[in-house]
């Protein structure tokens, strides 16, 4: 079988895609139509052509955050959430993923509040699980230049949710613009929901702050996204990389996603090499795929062709993954059907 049909065919896991950031254009121009249905008005219209962030793009990762805002004006009320919800579900499914964590921060509209947020898209996935094979969990995002007190609110309603609907909401993670804000600030929220039982990751090191990478890897979190400025190859110094060492955190990997910010300066010269060469725990994901188009097939098809992963290689990163999800239940079943896709292939 080729790389392309082997990474699609491939069941895979996904354990890092931003929600807002996910959309694709039919996703957008469908939520679009939505609300001329509905006579209300969108406001995405000026910046519609911007939401794309390809390998040629003047845009890093600085000043990519302001394309989220094109994404939320289509999903600001309940029905346009559950639709990018739903959709975005059966493109990660479509796309052979057996299993997603989807993270999102709620946000207040002039629609809805952070309660229904939450709520709409826990339903939507309760929906979604009844006619689709891809099983999916809910990650809770703190958006880390957002004040504290939001922080605080969000990791509330988190706990409840996650009190509520045990099986959907699982997580809580924090995201937002690396340079601003204080992962220390945001201490108190992680450790409480910590004790909740709700598991954690955190965006760590996407920009070179090796005191926060510390600060987060100390904080003994569930996973680390990027993990970009970690290694002392890629601006990090030999105290973060042991920290990680020693530690064994697994990290979300976004190829793609840390090309087109210019967090990487090109595919070949990604910390997943060090990663994988040490032997760490890393899990390929998107990101955004709507943002930086990509998919999850397309992340591995890159990864192999990459760093020269064969069949066998690639099949057991996404077993590996399993070991790694959030909803402990689903390791083992998860586990098996990667198994048999790997048994029927001779893997
Ligand atoms: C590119 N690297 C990144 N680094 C940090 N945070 C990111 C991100 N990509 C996305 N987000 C976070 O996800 C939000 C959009 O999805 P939701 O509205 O939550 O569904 C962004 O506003 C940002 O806070
Ligand atoms: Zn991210």
């Amino acid at each position: 079988m080729d790389m392309y049909a082997f990474c699609s065919e491939l069941p895979k896991i996904e354990l890092h895609a931003h929600l807002n950031g996910s959309l694709s254009k039919s996703t957008m121009l469908q939520l679009k139509r939505h609300y001329a249905d509905s006579s209300l008005d969108d406001k995405s219209n000026i910046f519609f052509d911007e939401f794309q962030i390809g390998a040629g793009d003047t845009r890093n990762l600085s000043n990519c955050f302001q394309v989220f805002g094109i994404a939320h004006a289509l999903t600001s009320t309940p029905e346009t959430l559950e639709i990018a919800t739903k959709m975005t579900l059966q493109e990660f499914d479509d796309d052979g993923c057996c299993y997603i964590e989807l993270r999102s921060t709620p946000r207040d509209t002039p629609h809805m509040t952070k309660k229904q947020y939450i709520d709409t898209i826990a339903q939507s996935m309760q929906k979604v699980s009844v006619h689709l094979p891809i099983m999916s969990r809910l990650i809770v995002s703190i958006n880390r230049s957002h004040p504290i007190s939001e922080a605080e609110i969000i990791t509330d309603l988190a706990i409840e949710y996650h009190k509520k609907y045990p099986d959907v909401v699982v997580g809580l993670e924090l995201s937002g613009e690396p340079t601003v804000g204080k992962f220390e600030d945001f201490v108190p929220c992680f450790t409480r929901a910590k004790e909740s039982g709700l598991k954690i990751t955190l965006h760590c090191g996407e920009v070179c702050n090796p005191e926060e990478i510390i600060c987060m890897l100390n904080f003994k979190p569930d996973r680390i996204g990027h993990g970009t400025c970690i290694h002392p190859n890629h601006g990090g110094t030999e105290n973060t990389w042991a920290s990680l060492f020693k530690t064994k955190t697994p990290v979300e990997v976004c190829l793609t996603s840390n090309v087109n910010t210019k967090s990487a300066p090109d595919y070949a010269s990604h910390h997943f090499k060090e990663l994988y060469n040490a032997e760490l725990p890393v899990i390929l994901c998107t990101d955004d795929k709507g943002v930086f188009a990509t998919s999850l097939s397309q992340e591995y098809r890159i990864c192999a062709e990459t760093f020269d992963l064969d069949q066998t290689q690639l099949a057991r990163l996404a077993l590996n993954a399993c070991q790694f999800i959030f909803a402990q239940d689903l390791k083992k079943p998860l586990m098996s059907k990667i198994l048999n896709f790997m048994d029927k292939y001779s893997l």
